[in-house]
């Protein structure tokens, strides 16, 4: 109501015209409407509910469910709705695929709808989803069911378009995003501002306050304003009081549907685990995809290098169906082309890491197959979550486990989950062992990913907190290489590194005996019992871990939403003996201390915050007060106060500038000048050589040269004979000159390099004098009518 009064009042005059009188029915129908559903909330009774429209929803969402086949809510939603809608802070938790997106964007929507939410209003509602993907996801639904509500949607994931995204944030209602990226945008985007925000979502909440992104959720929420309905959702919800406290969450409403139900899975999940060893699994794998080819298989491994060599070997094997591989460092538009394929093919693998184990709704997955033991029980329950969703979908869930990793299955079952152990059958088992080690003599890349995924599973064992199923030293590591079709295992450096440590830190591991037993002990306090003191002693425990490992950078603070296996992501994870010990050992080895390093400069003596300016040729300039000319520059260097202030800085540059300009151009003119100098000189020198020789300055007349000689000539013919013979022998030869090819019978001696007339028929210059008395002797000795028939010859030469 208020927000309709001032705008009519801001409109003034305008709110005259006709085009705004619908519009102000409109808003008073509204306004009825939001009052009526408001009125009702209270009165929802959850389980009387049978339909959406059993629910106060306005006529917009009602559409927008209706339209997409939404027409009975499941639990959660009956329970959540109603309790979001009387503006509860909510603790959500309900099996996979049970519909939990729905259940906090109904009320979202409505929420903002009664507010009368408009684009200029700014952001309302943010949504935190761990993953890009699952954020694409909960934005494809909302835009889906919010099709008739006019709220703005943005979403902000990394990977994307920052710029396009930093213009439009002021702009948006409603924001699914991931962590990382809206740090981004709240640190460095002077337009984002999230001051009238009215609900926070956190979906796969225990995952976004888990300590992978503890720091970026912390400084998210401090920037957030305190007065706002939260919500959190998530199959396995956190409960932990520091969790809730970091939120502002005093009394969350826990709507837990399924609490009672018999399992923690869907019914319609049937779940089974095979035990084999290691160099088995690879083999296992493959024969399971030959024997399910129209199925759509959904595998799960511990580590992104795996999935790389597995999806690019088993592509080079070709098994007859599609292959897929998504992982968190494959490039973002990659990533989306591979998610969507997934969800619209039917016979495919998609091999993924973590990073699809939460929220992602593929349709139809007949398979979900764990090839590498989840870290806990909460991982195993959202990867195996990723088949039999919804209201009918049914699945298989297939966890593979080496013999020591078989104790995860006591944990699976105390935590309500069925599973049974299945065989092998061995006559089902083809092994491609003996093709992939000739792929592998043949790929060198392939080889190299090989040796990059042996090495990093072995590390993702290595920091798994659960020393008595992750256990390094019981895994048969040259049969493993050998099963990836590596004859010669890499050198597994870390831990070679840690054993070198240990033998050297001998005493520290008795004094750290102590509180590593501490640690178990609270560990399985910690999972026995979730309450809140077991969560009290969760960040007593972590805090002594931070104490112990100053510098044992285990988790980073960027978007987390990358699946990086040396982060730890959960929050009660201890660091083993082994790692405290490292760390310890690294440390004492390089104690690197500020007055170390300035004692090490004072050695090397290294002057300090000192610039060195160089002149063209390299050469060090010493007493930089010499090189400045401006007298603003001069003023500058005789300065000596700390620090530079920049604004002056860039006036010296300036004054400078002028200089080195004047300077620049008069050493230009100088090369210029030298340039010339040289060129004359050259000149000169060539003018002397010719001199000696004969400059064609001098030569006046063409070379005659070839003429006949005269003497000769008078001696062989007749006075009658010359004129006539001589005009043809002037032919034959110029006809020789232009073949080149002098005939045998030539009488005459013709020099072939001087030539009175060139090809083109140009007389030539370079006469010399001793040419010149020849010639005229020559013609002193001809008669008047060969001088003619020379002339002539001469003239027609030109001509052409
Ligand atoms: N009321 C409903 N009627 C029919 N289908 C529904 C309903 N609500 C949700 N679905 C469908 O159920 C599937 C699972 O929903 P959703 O992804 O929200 O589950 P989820 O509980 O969030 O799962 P996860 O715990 O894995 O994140 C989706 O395909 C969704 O379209």
């Amino acid at each position: 109501m208020t927000k309709g009064n001032t705008s009519a009042k801001r409109l003034g005059k305008k709110a005259k015209h006709k085009l705004f009188k619908p519009r102000k029915k409109k808003s008073v129908e509204e306004d009825a409407a939001i009052q009526y559903l408001q009125g009702q909330y209270h009165n929802i009774v959850p389980d009387e509910v049978k339909t959406f429209k059993d629910l106060p929803l306005s006529q917009k969402t009602l559409k927008g469910l209706k339209e997409n086949n939404f027409l009975v809510p499941t639990d959660i939603q009956k329970q959540a709705i109603a309790f979001a809608l009387q503006g509860k802070d909510i603790l959500g938790a309900a099996k996979t695929g049970s519909g939990k997106t729905l259940a906090f964007l109904v009320p979202t929507l409505e929420l903002l709808f009664c507010k009368k939410w408009t684009r200029l209003d700014g952001v309302g509602a943010l949504v935190i989803s761990p993953t890009r993907e699952l954020a694409y996801q909960i934005y494809e639904t909302l835009r889906k069911i919010g099709h008739y509500h006019d709220f703005s949607a943005g979403l902000i994931i990394g990977g994307q378009n920052l710029k396009f995204e930093r213009k439009r944030m002021d702009q948006m209602n409603i924001l699914i995003c991931t962590p990382g990226r809206l740090l981004q945008h709240m640190d460095e985007n002077p337009l984002f501002d999230c001051g009238s925000l009215q609900i926070l979502i956190l979906d796969e909440a225990d995952r976004c306050l888990d300590m992978g992104f503890e720091t970026t959720m912390n400084s998210i929420i401090e920037f957030l304003p305190p007065k706002r309905q939260t919500l959190l959702f998530s199959a396995t919800q956190t409960k932990s009081v520091k969790d809730l406290a970091r939120l502002s969450l005093s009394f969350p409403t826990y709507v837990a549907p399924h609490e009672q139900a018999e399992t923690v899975t869907p019914e319609t999940l049937q779940q089974s685990y095979i035990v084999c060893n290691i160099d088995e699994k690879l083999g296992i794998l493959w024969s399971f995809i030959r024997n399910h080819l129209k199925q759509k298989i959904l595998v799960f491994m511990a580590t992104c290098k795996q999935v790389k060599y597995v999806y690019e070997l088993f592509c080079k094997l070709r098994p007859g169906i599609s292959l897929l591989a998504l992982y968190g460092t494959l490039h973002q538009e990659k990533r989306e082309r591979i998610y969507e394929e997934f969800c619209r093919k039917s016979n495919v693998v998609l091999f993924a890491t973590d990073l699809a184990s939460r929220g992602l709704d593929f349709p139809r997955v007949n398979w979900v197959i764990q090839y590498d033991c989840p870290e806990d029980v909460e991982t195993y329950i959202h990867r195996a979550g990723r088949t039999a969703r919804g209201v009918l979908g049914k699945g298989e869930g297939l966890l593979m486990l080496l013999p020591n990793e078989e104790k995860i299955v006591d944990d699976l079952r105390k935590s309500k989950i069925p599973i049974n152990k299945i065989l092998v059958d061995p006559s089902k088992l083809v092994s491609p062992q003996r093709k992939i080690e000739a792929l592998l003599s043949d790929h060198t890349d392939l080889k190299q990913t090989a040796q990059r995924a042996f090495v990093n599973y072995l590390k993702s064992v290595y920091v798994m907190k659960n020393k008595e199923i992750f256990n390094i030293h019981l895994l048969d590591t040259d049969a493993y290489a050998k099963s990836l079709g590596l004859i010669v295992p890499p050198r597994i450096r870390f831990l070679q590194k840690y054993q070198r440590s240990k033998e050297m830190n001998n005493d520290i591991e008795t004094d750290n005996a102590n509180f590593i037993e501490k640690l178990k002990t609270n560990t399985q306090a910690d999972e026995s019992d979730v309450s809140d003191a077991a969560d009290e002693s969760d960040i007593t425990i972590k805090s002594k871990n931070k104490q112990q490992m100053p510098s044992f950078n285990f988790h980073t603070e960027a978007d987390s939403d990358e699946d990086d296996f040396l982060q730890v992501k959960k929050s009660n994870v201890h660091i083993e003996q082994e790692q405290v010990e490292e760390v310890k050992s690294s440390k004492k080895k390089k104690p690197l201390t500020k007055a170390a390093v300035a004692k090490k400069i004072l050695k090397k003596k290294i002057k300090v915050n000192t610039t060195i300016k160089f002149t063209e040729d390299g050469e060090a300039i010493e007493d930089e007060k010499k090189d400045v000319k401006s007298d603003l520059a001069k003023q500058f260097v005789n300065e000596d106060v700390g620090g530079i202030d920049i604004e002056k800085a860039k006036e010296v540059l300036k004054e400078e500038d002028k200089f080195d300009k004047i300077r620049f151009r008069e050493r230009v003119k100088a090369k210029h000048k030298e340039q010339k100098l040289k060129l004359k000189n050259k000149k000169k020198e060539e003018v002397g050589e010719k001199d000696d020789f004969g400059s064609p300055s001098e030569s006046d007349g063409p070379d005659l040269s070839w003429l006949p000689d005269p003497d000769k000539v008078y001696k062989e013919n007749t006075d009658s004979d010359i004129e006539t013979n001589h005009v043809d022998r002037i032919n034959e030869s110029q006809s020789d000159e232009n073949t080149s090819n002098h005939s045998e019978n030539e009488i005459y001696h013709r020099p072939s390099k001087r030539k009175l007339i060139d090809k083109r028929g140009r007389t030539q210059d370079n006469v010399t004098p001793r040419k010149l008395k020849k010639i005229e002797d020559i013609s002193a000795s001809l008669s008047v009518t060969e001088a003619e028939a020379l002339a002539m010859q001469i003239l027609q030469a030109k001509k052409k």
